[in-house]
């Protein structure tokens, strides 16, 4: 993206905004509340349109129309998107078909057998705990296996074994050639695995680094950053 910019009323909550990914990345997007994190992994989901600026993405322009990019981009978000009243296996099958995959009732099982919602599979979804919805968020994105996967706060509302499981599949994407965009207040956790930290505040990127062992320069930015009581985008 090249100098995008997005305003809302008088709030920059992103102002020219660069950021380019290469495949195989893992970019940990952190920043304080209302530094416009959500805002931009929602542009390059072409779910929001950018005031000012341009999107491209894998070598094409990105519209907001039935293009064959959003095909390849994955959002991963607590809320799920999910269906409530079709069971956990209609909303695989039902969300797969968007995508227009050929995927088999098994490939489905072994999705729902990796995330530990197997035995779940005739259940609906409005009788799962959030946990449980996240999971099934993830076993979606593993049967669609998109190029391109904005991950907005996973952590909070899976167990342990949930985050592991999680990291595992970032990790097999990312392996895969794909991207993954994960935007967390859970700091170490996400910088344990990730291969890139970029730090916003008030919709400007202060802080774009390749993964450091350890991040010290990352911690000197970031600290000094939440010692400031500003929060939200610029007027
Ligand atoms: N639809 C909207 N209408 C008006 N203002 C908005 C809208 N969405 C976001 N904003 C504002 O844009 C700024 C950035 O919000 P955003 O949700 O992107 O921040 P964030 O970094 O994801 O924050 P958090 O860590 O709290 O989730 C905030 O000031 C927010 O109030």
């Amino acid at each position: 993206m090249d100098r995008v910019s997005k305003v809302y009323g008088l709030l920059w909550a992103l102002r020219e905004v660069r950021l380019e990914l290469a495949a195989g990345e893992w970019v940990a997007l952190l920043g304080p509340n209302g530094a416009g994190k959500t805002t931009l992994l929602r542009l390059l989901a072409a779910l929001a349109y950018p005031t000012a600026g341009a999107i491209e993405l894998f070598g094409r322009p990105l519209s907001y129309g039935n293009s064959p990019l959003r095909g390849m981009i994955g959002f991963l978000a607590s809320g799920a998107h999910l269906y409530d009243n079709l069971t956990v296996n209609e909303n695989l099958r039902f969300f797969v078909s968007l995508y227009r995959k050929d995927v088999t009732a098994e490939e489905r099982a072994e999705a729902l057998n990796e995330v530990g919602l197997y035995e779940k599979t005739g259940e609906y979804v409005s009788t799962l705990s959030l946990g449980m919805r996240c999971r099934l968020a993830i076993a979606k994105w593993r049967l669609v296996n998109p190029r391109l996967l904005l991950v907005d706060e996973p952590y909070g509302a899976l167990d342990p074994s949930g985050v592991e499981m999680l990291n595992r599949f970032l990790d097999s994407l990312c392996a895969g050639g794909g991207i993954v965009v994960l935007a967390t207040h859970d700091v170490p956790r996400v910088l344990e695995r990730c291969s890139r930290a970029v730090i916003l505040n008030r919709g400007r990127i202060v802080f774009d680094e390749p993964r450091q062992d350890p991040w010290d320069s990352f911690h000197t930015a970031f600290d000094t950053l939440l010692s400031s009581r500003d929060m939200g985008g610029t007027r």
